[in-house]
C-alpha cells in the first residue's frame, strides 16, 4: 500500500459539474472570467444543478421557487433565540440551523429525484434566512421577510441589514456567489459526496459540508485573512508582520492552494472588486496591504493568493460582520453541494478508502488490576 497524504492528486469521482485543468476553473465547460463578467448567481445555480444555462422562462421559474422557500420554520428562529449568539460561532450556528431544517422537511428522507430537487431548492433559499436571521438576532434584532422582487444576492443584504442594498453592493456579492458556487472535489464537497454516497438524505450531508467548510485551511481562512489584516493594521507594517509569521512556521492564510500551482483565477476578479469598494468606503489601506502582503508571499514562498484572500476586503467594505464571511462562502458553495449530491446519488457507489495500520500488533489483553 502507498499512503498519499491527503490524498493529494488522486482521482477519487468522475463529475460533469467543475473543473479544473491548467490552473483555469470551469462550470460545465464554461470558463469562470466569462461567468464572473456576464453570469448572475441564479444562473450558475440553474446551470450547476442542471448542466445547461436556463433561457428566461426556466430561470423565471427557479428564481420563483427559491423566493417561494426563502421563509423560515418558526422552530428554526425560536432555535436560533434559545442559545448565547455572543459566543456561539455563525458556522456552528449555521451548521445546527440546516440540520434542523431538516425535522421540518416532511420530504427530508423521500429519496426519489424530484423530491431531492425540491429539497435543494428549500436548502440553497433557507441557507441566506438562516444567516441573516442569526446575524440579527444576535444585534437584539428581529430577522426581516424576504422580498419575492429581489434576487438572491439583494435579499441576502435586505434580510441582513434591514433595508435594500445599493446595486454596487448587490453586485458584489453577486459576483461572489459566482466565483465560490463550485470547485471540483473540495474538502466540503467530498465530504457532501462522502456522506451521502451511505445513501444518506441530503441534510445530511449539507450539514457534513458546513461543518468542513469551517475550518481554517478551507472557507474559515477568508474571516482570518481579515483578522490578520486588522491585526497588522498599517500598510508599512505589513512585511515586518508576515516575516514573524513566516519565522515561526505560520500560515499566512488566503495564500496557497492544493490545485492551483501559478494562480487562483477567482482572485483577480475579488482583487478588483476590493479596489473599487475599499477606494468607495476610503478604507484603501486594505487593498494595498493586502496587495504587499499577496506580492510578498508570492516572491519569498511562491504561493498565489486563494479565492478567500480578496473576498475578505470585499465583505468588510460592505460593511459585513467578519465572522459571516465564511457563511457567505457557505450560501454560495451550497448550490455546489448541492449538484454534486444529485450527481452521487445519480451513480451512487459508497466511498470507503482504506488505511495502512501503523500501529503496534499482536498485544494481549490484560485486565484492568493489572494495567
Ligand atoms: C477555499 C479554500 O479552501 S482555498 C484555501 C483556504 N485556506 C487557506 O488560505 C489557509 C492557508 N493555506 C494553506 O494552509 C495551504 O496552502 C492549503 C491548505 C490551502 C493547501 O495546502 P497543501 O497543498 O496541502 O500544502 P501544505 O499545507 O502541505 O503545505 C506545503 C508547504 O507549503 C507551506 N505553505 C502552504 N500554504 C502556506 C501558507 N498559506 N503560508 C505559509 N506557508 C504555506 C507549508 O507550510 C508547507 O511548507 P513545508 O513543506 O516547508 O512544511
Ligand atoms: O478546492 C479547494 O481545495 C478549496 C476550495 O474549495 C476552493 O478553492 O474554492
Amino acid at each position: 500500500m502507498t499512503v498519499t497524504r491527503g490524498l493529494e492528486g488522486v482521482i477519487a469521482t468522475e463529475s460533469s459539474i467543475s473543473s479544473i485543468i491548467d490552473d483555469q476553473l470551469r462550470y460545465v465547460g464554461y470558463d469562470i472570467d466569462d461567468l464572473a463578467e456576464n453570469a448572475t448567481f441564479e444562473e450558475i445555480i440553474y446551470l450547476l444543478w442542471n448542466k445547461k444555462l436556463p433561457n428566461q422562462s426556466e430561470l423565471d421559474e427557479l428564481k420563483g421557487a427559491i423566493a417561494k422557500e426563502m421563509a423560515l420554520p418558526q422552530p428554526v428562529i425560536d432555535h436560533l433565540k434559545s442559545y448565547d449568539l455572543k459566543t456561539v460561532h455563525p458556522m456552528a450556528a449555521l451548521r445546527t440551523a440546516v440540520s434542523i431544517l431538516g425535522l421540518f422537511d416532511e420530504e427530508a428522507d423521500i429519496m426519489e429525484q424530484e423530491a431531492n430537487q425540491r429539497k435543494a431548492i428549500r436548502i440553497q433559499a433557507k441557507i441566506s434566512a438562516i444567516i441573516s436571521a442569526f446575524a440579527r438576532i444576535r444585534k437584539g434584532l428581529e430577522p426581516v421577510q424576504p422580498k419575492s422582487d429581489l434576487n438572491y444576492a439583494a435579499n441576502f443584504l435586505y434580510m441582513l441589514k434591514g433595508e435594500e442594498p445599493k446595486a454596487i453592493e448587490v453586485e458584489a456579492i453577486d459576483k461572489a456567489l459566482v466565483l465560490h458556487a463550485d470547485h471540483e472535489l473540495n474538502a466540503s464537497t467530498f465530504t457532501a459526496r462522502v456522506c451521502v454516497a451511505t445513501l444518506s438524505d441530503v441534510y445530511s450531508g449539507i450539514t457534513a459540508a458546513i461543518g468542513a467548510l469551517k475550518g481554517p485551511l478551507h472557507g474559515g481562512a477568508n474571516e482570518r485573512v481579515m483578522k490578520m489584516l486588522s491585526e497588522i493594521g498599517d500598510e508599512d507594517k505589513a512585511i515586518d508582520y508576515i516575516d514573524e509569521k513566516l519565522k515561526n512556521k505560520e500560515k499566512i492564510m488566503g495564500m496557497g492552494h492544493r490545485v492551483y500551482e501559478t494562480g487562483d483565477p477567482r482572485a483577480k476578479h475579488l482583487k478588483k472588486m476590493s479596489k473599487e469598494l475599499t477606494n468607495l468606503t476610503g478604507n484603501a489601506k486594505w487593498y494595498n496591504m493586502s496587495v504587499k502582503i499577496e506580492e510578498y508571499i508570492k516572491e519569498h514562498k511562491g504561493l498565489p493568493a486563494n479565492v478567500d484572500f480578496y473576498s475578505a476586503s470585499v465583505y468588510h467594505s460592505l460593511g459585513i460582520d467578519h465572522d459571516l464571511f465564511t457563511p457567505i462562502f457557505a450560501m454560495s458553495r451550497v448550490s455546489g453541494w448541492l449538484a454534486h449530491i444529485l450527481e452521487q446519488y445519480d451513480n451512487n457507489r459508497l466511498i470507503r478508502p482504506r488505511a495502512e495500520y501503523v500501529g503496534p500488533m499482536n498485544q494481549k489483553y490484560v485486565p484492568i488490576e493489572q494495567r
